[in-house]
């Protein structure tokens, strides 16, 4: 589903070169919930960047349903993103002016699909992430647990291979967060959805049947993760 090998990446805009990134390798299979835990500097940020196919790695590969997205030219890859990756973020990235229902329609709008089935796909997955009586409001009438659902919604409306939250719980309080949290663990059992949740909270990530971590642009070894664990 998401394999990353080898990928390391150095930025080259400051003085001097900054490897920010050194031999990352993992995989995340179909249905897993993994999240990638990390400090305020780890490379958490860079990382997400490059398997969203948002950056090129100055070295090794990312693989999405079995496509190697750094090798794919800028048209290619905008295409690729829009269908098989999914986005959640931290402040949920809504389109004021438009309805709930209308913001978790638009990325089918992208790919022409027809007016009746969008919206129908947009209303169930609306009533699946519990917003079934708040469709036509606008995302201002909403709560903020409320405006992640929508974004929750959207990012599932293309049926992605993998949906990559980043810091989906950042700006809510311990409350909604747990709600949240909730609700991607429901989508991911119960509907196989895959998600990667980008947080440097050890409370969300010890939520998630595996946490992978960065500590100074290197993956922690599992076994020194699992000791300081217990
Ligand atoms: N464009 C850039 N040019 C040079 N260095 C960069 C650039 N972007 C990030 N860095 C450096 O790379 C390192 C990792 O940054 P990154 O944003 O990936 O970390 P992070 O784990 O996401 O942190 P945070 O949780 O604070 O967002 C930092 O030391 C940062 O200064």
């Amino acid at each position: 589903m998401l394999v990353v090998q080898q990928l390391s990446h150095t930025f080259l805009s400051g003085t001097e070169p900054t490897q920010v990134l050194s031999g990352i390798d993992f995989r995340v299979e179909k249905g897993e919930m993994v999240a990638l835990l990390g400090s305020s500097g780890s490379g958490k940020s860079t990382l997400l960047n490059l398997m969203a196919g948002l950056m090129k790695p100055t070295e090794g590969s990312i693989l999405i349903a079995g496509r190697n997205i750094e090798k794919m030219n800028e048209n290619d890859l905008a295409v690729f993103r829009r269908s098989h990756i999914g986005f959640i973020f931290q402040s949920y990235e809504l389109i004021p002016h438009l309805t709930v229902r209308e913001n978790v329609e638009l990325p089918l709008v992208f790919q022409g699909v027809k007016g009746k089935v969008r919206r129908e796909r947009a209303i169930s997955l609306l009533s699946r992430v519990g917003l079934a009586g708040k469709t036509e409001l606008f995302p201002s009438q909403l709560s903020g647990g409320q405006q992640q659902r929508v974004s929750i919604a959207r990012s599932l409306i293309t049926e992605p291979a993998v949906v990559f939250a980043d810091e989906p719980t950042g700006n809510l309080d311990t409350k909604t967060e747990e709600e949240i949290i909730d609700l991607l663990i429901e989508l991911n059992m119960g509907h196989g959805i895959t998600f990667v949740i980008v947080t440097h909270e050890h409370e969300v990530a010890r939520r998630t049947k595996r946490i992978i971590q960065l500590r100074d642009g290197r993956l922690v070894d599992p076994d020194i993760q699992a000791g300081e664990g217990a």
